[in-house]
């Protein structure tokens, strides 16, 4: 288990170490239009499970959708400050 701001320092690193087998790394070379469709697909599966599933299952889908919006933040150069200011 790992909370949003642990995932965001991984993914932040892995962004700039660019380790060999890292789906993070396929998703950033891919570029924002890719990764963008990926948010809205997990967008719709967190939808979808929350309507018609069990809580675990939303869950599971919505950790994805949470994933894939951090990378949108790393392809499009953002920091967590840049979100939370917003919030
Ligand atoms: N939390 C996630 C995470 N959530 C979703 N995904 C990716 O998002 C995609 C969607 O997952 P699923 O296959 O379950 O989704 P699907 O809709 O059924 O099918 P597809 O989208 O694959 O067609 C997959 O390609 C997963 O690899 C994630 N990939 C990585 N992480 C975390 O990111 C960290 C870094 O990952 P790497 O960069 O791969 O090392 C890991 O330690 C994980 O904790």
């Amino acid at each position: 288990m790992k909370s949003f701001e642990q995932l965001w320092a991984e993914l932040s690193e892995k962004a700039v170490t660019r380790p060999a087998g890292s789906g993070t790394v396929e998703e950033l070379d891919r570029g924002v239009h890719f990764i963008g469709k990926k948010v809205l697909e997990e967008a719709a599966e967190s939808w979808m499970a929350a309507e018609h599933e069990s809580p675990e299952r939303a869950a599971e889908e919505i950790s994805q959708l949470l994933y894939h919006a951090q990378v949108l933040m790393i392809a499009k150069g953002l920091t967590l400050d840049d979100v939370y200011a917003h919030l």
